[in-house]
Order: C-alpha cells, then structure tokens, then sequence
C-alpha cells in the first residue's frame, strides 16, 4: 500500500521497519539484520523462519468461529506483515477468498468503523478537495501502479455504507496481490468520502467518515474531476478501478473517464466479462451459440446490463444482427420488465420491449412477475444481479426446466445473504438439471448421492489479469475488447464437466494462474487495439515480462541486514 521511505519516521529507523506492513518480518529478523536495523529488544528473541510464522498465523485464525473474527485478525495480519499475509493468502486461496473478499468483507464494511484502527490507503473527502494533489504527491506514492476507488454508495447487494466501503478496495486490491500478482507496495486503496445518505451510519457515534449527506450534482462531479485530473497528473501511469458506485454513476463515470486515463468499472465490465467467459465456455460444450439461449436478467442495473451489452458484442461476433442480439434479453428493474414506453435510463433501453412483443402474454408488462416473464420468454438463462435475495422462488426455477433440459441460472448478487438463490435448491427444484454459478462462494452442493462445487461467477477472475494484462502493456485506455480477450480466455483454460450443477471455469485454487493467462490476453488486445505503451518483441516476450512481475510473499533482505 504504502511506499518505505529513506525518512526516520520515529527517528528510530529500525522501529520504522517493524510498523511499517511491508517490511516488518517480524520474528523473522536474522540476527544481523536485528544487529543493523538496531532491533535488539524490540522483538522476542527467537528468530523464526517465514513457514514457522505462517504456521503460527494459521493457527491463530482458525482458533477463531465467526468468519469475521477471521476476517478482523486477517486484517491486522495484513497491517502487521504483509508479505506473511500474503504467504497465508496463497497457502489456502480458497479458505482464504472468502473472508477477505465475499461474503465477509460485506461485514467487515458493516464493521469498519467499530474496528478501524490502522490506517491503510486514502480517505479523500469532499472538504478537503484542494489538498488532493498534495495528499497524492507523498514520495511513498511514487511506485503505485493499481488504484481501486470507491465512494462506497452500493458495497455489494448492501447498499451504501459511506466511508465504511473503504473495506471495498482493500478487499480488492488484497485480491490483486494474491491472485494478480501485483506487489502490495505498488497499490493504493481509496475511498472517496462523498457523505453518506446511510442515516444509521452517519448518527452512529462509532462513525469515521463525514457525517454529512451525499453531496451529489456539479459538486460531486467537480470532487471526481479534481480527484481524477490528481490521478492523472501524479503518475505517468496507473490503472485506476472503479468499485461499487451506485448505478446514478457507475456508468456514467466510466463514459466520462474511460477515453482519459488507464481506467474501468469492475462491476460493469468486470462482471460482464466473468458472466460472458463463462456461458462462452458452456455453450463450447454443448456445441451451441449464445445466440441459442434466451436470457432474463433480472436487476437490470451497472451490471446486469452490462452483462447483457458484452454478451449482445459477442452474438454480433457470432454473425447475429444486433438488434437480433438484443431481442434475446427479458431485463426487469425493480418496477419490472423494461418496456420501451416505460421511463428507462439510457443504458436500459436497448433492452426494452415493445407491446408488440408480449402480444400472447396473459398479462400486460405491469402485471408480469419474473415467473411470468421466465414463463412466457421461454428463458433459458436467468442472471441475477438484483441484490434481491431469495428472489428465484421454486416456481420460477421449476419454470425454466419445464422448458429447456439445461436451465443456466446464475444468481450473481453479494455477499451470500443476498444471493438470488441457493445452488442446492436450484438443483433440487429441477431434479439436477440446472448448471448453476453463483456471485459468492457456496459449499458443495449434493446431487445423486455425490458432492459438487459450485463455480463462483465473480469478477474476481477478471480483474487481477486484466489489471495485470493492462499494467504490463502501460495501455493508455481500457478498450472493451480487452474485456472480451479475458472472457474468451477464460472460456478457454478449463476443461469442463457438465455434472450436477457443471463446473465451467477454473477451481479457486487456480485463480492466480487464471490471472496469469487473462493478464497475457489482454496485454496482446491492448497491443492489437494501438493502446499499448511498451513494445514487446513476440508472444514469448510479452508472457516472459508478465510472468516476471507477478510478485510472490517473500522477505527481501533487510537494509544493512544478510
Ligand atoms: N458476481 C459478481 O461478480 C458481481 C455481483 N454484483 C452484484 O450485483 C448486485 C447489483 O449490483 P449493481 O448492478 O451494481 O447494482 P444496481 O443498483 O446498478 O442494480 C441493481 C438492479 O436490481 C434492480 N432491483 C432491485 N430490487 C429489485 C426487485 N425487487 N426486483 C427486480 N429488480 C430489482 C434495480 O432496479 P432499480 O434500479 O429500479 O432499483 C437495479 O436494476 C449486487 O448485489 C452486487 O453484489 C455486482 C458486480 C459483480
Ligand atoms: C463482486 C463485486 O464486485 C460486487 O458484488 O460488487
Ligand atoms: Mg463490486
């Protein structure tokens, strides 16, 4: 997060050392380096190996029940020593994903107030607009190369927590490291602190943000442009991450910043491409088109449409027209199916209906509830992105196997409470019919006497390689067909196997090595679309310098030290 620098903080440099998370060993400081670094009875006096440490580390969070006691001691891990942090993360990514990222680091929002106690990233706020640029121009900014961002207005399917959304962009970027590669001094949280219209937060005495209503109109744009044109002119480059804006900016934001700066929205565009790899890598194995399928997307917000707008690009890819492409979605927002004489947001319309279309339907639009539209639209795929838990009721799953021998049905929404359905129930409903992928990790699910895991469509598969892929490539904008290189990418790694619930994309455990390939992909598009900065001679090269940057959790050397 934070660069060391040559400055003695505490005018005890090798007390810095040790508050400082990247490079505080710990235990782990030799003899000579505690003779340099003048630590002599600052640490107990056994020295420990790296794999001693991580063995105590795992034992302290599994003596712990609650995930998100795990989760709080994680993160003071994380804040004590990132390098054994980092080691526990890649010693059981699966166990590991969970509690830093979804579904607890939604609680761990929730939390983040009671809890806070170190600092880590930036808080910028809208009072304090003018010192931006000095706040960014600290000398321990100077290596940053991923920036995620949030103004903490719609924190997974939780709505807006304010300031306390800063567990967002720490979860994230813990998810760049482990999974991307990216070394941890090189990347930044932020939270830009816009007020909170969260009246629980802001009366909350424990509350760290500005207790202060969501600013909003020309004053927020003005803060964003200040904040954005900061980013810009403090680094040549850096890949800036939009993360859980609420839908009245997501979108918005991204059109305005997308042609300026190395920049995407991972809920619109990382989702998209995680959704699109994956029914890619269905519709491979069963020998199909998209095109073939019919899709309901029910919550037709930042990503759901922008699930429905990557899969429309790659239905056009297919040889369909787009409009063609179009009239394969059935979207429904919280006042119901999109109608093209309803009152839309621009980026809805496209997917609007016509009267003409529910011609045959018993019901006008109105009345159409999702069973009604999954019944009538003959859907084949059902995406949710509502935030709407418990929304794909019996009927409306039972519906969709009365129609097609494979229901796809992927309840997308975070953290688990608001998942639109549970993979089990999903699989009892349709007699083991239905492939299923849900947003948030899930036990195994039971179906014939034997046990399957549940594939987690997350962005998470998309955004540490496209990250890494862009960061590599110094691309000076993220093109939408980087997003399209990733989801063809990961359509392509696994082998899949169509059992029970299906399996369609790699095993968490693999996430860095999915990394790795998407990272490689979208560094060749950025290469290809005249966004890329750096040359790379041939195909070996461009893998050769990827591989080189994934950093992996070991100490380096201590200054005066081995
Ligand atoms: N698996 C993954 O990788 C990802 C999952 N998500 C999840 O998707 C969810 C939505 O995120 P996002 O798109 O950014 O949020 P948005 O607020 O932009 O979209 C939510 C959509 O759901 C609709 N909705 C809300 N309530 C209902 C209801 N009762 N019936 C029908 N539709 C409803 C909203 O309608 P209206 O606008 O009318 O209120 C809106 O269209 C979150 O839970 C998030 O965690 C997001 C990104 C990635
Ligand atoms: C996964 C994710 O980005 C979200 O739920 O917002
Ligand atoms: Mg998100």
């Amino acid at each position: 997060m934070t660069k060391p620098t040559d400055t003695n903080r505490s005018g005890h440099a090798g007390l810095d050392t040790l508050l400082d998370p990247l490079t505080n060993k710990g235990t782990a400081f030799s003899e000579e380096e505690r003779d340099a670094l003048d630590l002599w009875g600052l640490l107990p006096p056994h020295v420990e190996t790296l794999d001693a440490q991580l063995e105590r580390a795992k034992a302290m969070i599994a003596e712990v029940d609650k995930p998100i006691e795990k989760y709080l001691r994680l993160r003071d891990l994380q804040d004590d020593n990132e390098v054994l942090f980092y080691s526990l993360a890649a010693d059981d990514l699966p166990g590991t994903l969970p509690l830093i990222y979804t579904p607890t680091v939604g609680e761990g929002c929730v939390e983040f107030s009671r809890h806070y106690q170190h600092p880590r990233g930036l808080f910028l706020t809208i009072p304090e607009q003018d010192k931006i640029p000095e706040i960014l121009a600290h000398p321990r900014f100077d290596d940053i190369e991923v920036i995620v961002v949030s103004d903490g207005e719609r924190i997974l399917g939780l709505g807006d927590q304010g300031a306390n959304g800063m567990g967002i962009p720490i979860g994230k970027l813990s998810l760049y490291t482990a999974c991307g590669g990216i070394d941890p001094a090189k990347t930044l949280p932020i939270l830009l602190d816009t007020g909170t219209d969260n009246k629980d937060r802001r009366e909350n005495p424990t509350y760290v943000g500005w207790r202060h209503e969501r600013v909003r109109g020309d004053d927020y744009d003005a803060f964003l442009d200040a904040f954005v044109d900061a980013v810009k002119g403090r680094w040549d480059h850096v890949l800036l991450q939009f993360e859980d804006f609420a839908q009245a900016n997501a979108l918005r934001l991204l059109n305005r910043y997308r042609d300026k700066l190395c920049t995407f929205n991972d809920d619109v565009q990382g989702t998209a491409a995680i959704t699109a790899g994956l029914l890619m890598a269905v519709a491979k194995s069963a020998g199909q088109k998209l095109g073939e399928q019919t899709f309901v997307i029910f919550g037709a917000g930042s990503a759901g449409c922008g699930i429905g707008r990557m899969l429309v690009s790659l239905m056009v890819d297919e040889g369909m027209d787009e409009a063609e492409a179009y009239a394969k979605f059935y979207a429904i927002d919280s006042s119901g199916l999109l109608m093209d004489d309803g009152d839309l947001k621009d980026f809805q319309k496209p997917f609007a209906r016509s009267a003409d279309d529910l011609k045959d339907w018993d019901m006008s639009a109105e009345e159409a509830s999702l069973l009604d539209v999954v019944k009538n639209a003959e859907a084949t795929v059902l995406i949710g992105t509502s935030g709407q838990s418990g929304s794909f009721t019996e009927d409306v799953i039972k519906a969709m196997a009365q129609h097609t021998d494979r229901p796809i049905v992927m309840p997308l929404s975070n953290p688990t409470a608001n998942s639109e359905a549970a993979p089990q129930d999903v699989l009892d409903w349709t007699d083991g019919k239905a492939l299923v992928a849900t947003g948030s990790p899930f036990d195994p699910v039971c179906w014939d006497g034997k046990e399957y895991t549940v594939d987690q469509a997350n962005n998470a598969y998309i955004f540490p390689g496209v990250g890494l892929g862009a960061i590599a490539a110094r691309a000076a904008k993220v093109t939408d067909a980087m997003f399209v290189a990733a989801a063809r990418k990961l359509a392509e790694i696994e082998d899949t196997n169509t059992d029970g619930p299906g399996h369609f994309i790699p095993p968490r455990e693999k996430l860095r090595e999915v990394a790795q390939a998407i990272a490689e992909a979208v560094a060749r598009q950025a290469v290809s679309d005249g966004v890329a900065q750096v040359d790379f001679a041939d195909d070996g090269e461009l893998s050769k310098r990827i591989e080189e940057r994934m950093w992996k959790p070991h100490y380096e050397p201590s200054q005066g030290g081995e």
